[in-house]
């Protein structure tokens, strides 16, 4: 079921237009703070929004008037448990069909298919304040999917959650949203890689890029989506086999295949840390910088310029302190130069 919303939220400094195709998720990546968790609420008709939105052939958002929220047909996960303390598991995910209109007995029969689905089934006699963090967040997505929804919103579903938990949720998470038409609200550029078809980046309540998934995350076209990325971007003019900075800097690179820069034309490279080498700042072809910050990272080190990252060891950060001037050199691997008109 396909989702078009354009979404204002004032109070909070929320403008958006989202849009997910039918069986495919969208992931809304951004910092904390970007405004992920209150897009997905007036997806869900929890707070007060102004704008539109369809889902399928239904409209539901028109300027101020928004269907019920319990009308939409929209589940949500959020951080927050959202299970009835006074019922089992089992009547938790039964909640749903039930309000529905199944009978009690259908109503448990269907939570436990829905249990078994989220490999929860031993857990449907329990009390829900016996279960641990892990245990709640399976609960609650099949408390989700027990109601049928058409679009199912996802609020970082691997918050909060041990390492070895978070990996099976999101083998979990990855089956749950195959052929269902989702949003994934992630802070984590691996989640949107790993699950979203489409993502959507926020900044401060606006998406900044939104598109397939590895074409934003692989081809930037502002400094935000690359750092949220982990890139760093480039921009400058194609110059047939190098990309020219604004300062005069020529940096060496091949066209993409998919989007092949044109001549004398507005071009980038989204430069991973990995990608680059210091370089003695008299080196040709390396690109100049100024080091902003050296920040402890794996058992190395990252070093930030304002242009570019990489990795080095301890004992070469050693020397570097912020200011210094130093120079980046991505010539050891041919990255990829694309098109940015
Ligand atoms: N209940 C609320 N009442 C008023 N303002 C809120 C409320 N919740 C969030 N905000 C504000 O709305 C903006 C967006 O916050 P939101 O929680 O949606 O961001 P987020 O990207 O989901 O961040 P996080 O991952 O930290 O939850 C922020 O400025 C925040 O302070």
């Amino acid at each position: 079921m396909r989702l078009d919303a354009a979404l204002r939220v004032a109070a909070r400094g929320i403008d958006v237009a989202l849009h997910v195709r039918s069986g495919s998720t969208l992931a809304l990546l951004g910092p904390n703070g970007a405004g992920k968790s209150t897009v997905l609420e007036a997806i869900a008709g929890m707070v007060a929004v102004e704008g539109t939105m369809s889902l399928g052939e239904r409209r539901l958002l028109e300027g101020r008037h928004g269907e019920p929220a319990h009308r939409r047909r929209i589940a949500i996960v959020t951080q927050d448990p959202a299970l009835l303390p006074s019922l089992s598991v089992r009547d938790n995910v039964g909640f749903g069909p039930r309000s529905r209109g199944m009978s009690r007995a259908d109503s448990r029969a269907e939570a436990d298919r829905w249990l078994a689905a989220v490999d929860a089934a031993p857990l449907a006699s329990r009390r829900v304040q016996a279960l641990s963090g892990g245990q709640a967040r399976r609960v609650e997505i099949a408390r989700a999917l027990a109601t049928g929804p058409e679009l199912l919103l996802l609020d970082e579903p691997f918050s909060a959650l041990d390492m070895d938990v978070a990996t099976a949720m999101r083998a979990l998470v990855r089956e749950v949203l195959t052929e269902r038409t989702a949003v994934l609200a992630t802070h984590e550029v691996l989640d949107a890689h790993a699950l979203a078809d489409d993502v959507a980046v926020l900044d401060s309540g606006r998406v900044i890029e939104h598109g397939p998934t590895a074409r934003v995350l692989t081809r930037p076209r502002t400094a935000y989506a690359a750092r949220m990325a982990g890139r760093s971007l480039l921009i400058g003019t194609w110059r047939g086999d190098v990309l020219e900075l604004p300062d005069g800097a020529r940096v060496a690179a091949t066209p993409h295949p998919e989007a092949a820069p044109v001549d004398g034309a507005p071009a980038a490279i989204a430069a991973r840390p990995r990608d680059v080498v210091l370089a003695g700042t008299a080196s040709p072809g390396a690109v100049p910088d100024v080091v902003r910050a050296i920040e402890p990272h794996g058992d190395g080190v990252r070093v930030r310029g304002d242009r570019l990252a990489t990795d080095v060891d301890p004992e070469q950060a050693a020397s570097l302190t912020t200011g210094s001037r130093i120079a980046f050199d991505l010539m050891s691997r041919p990255l990829q130069a694309y098109a940015l008109t």
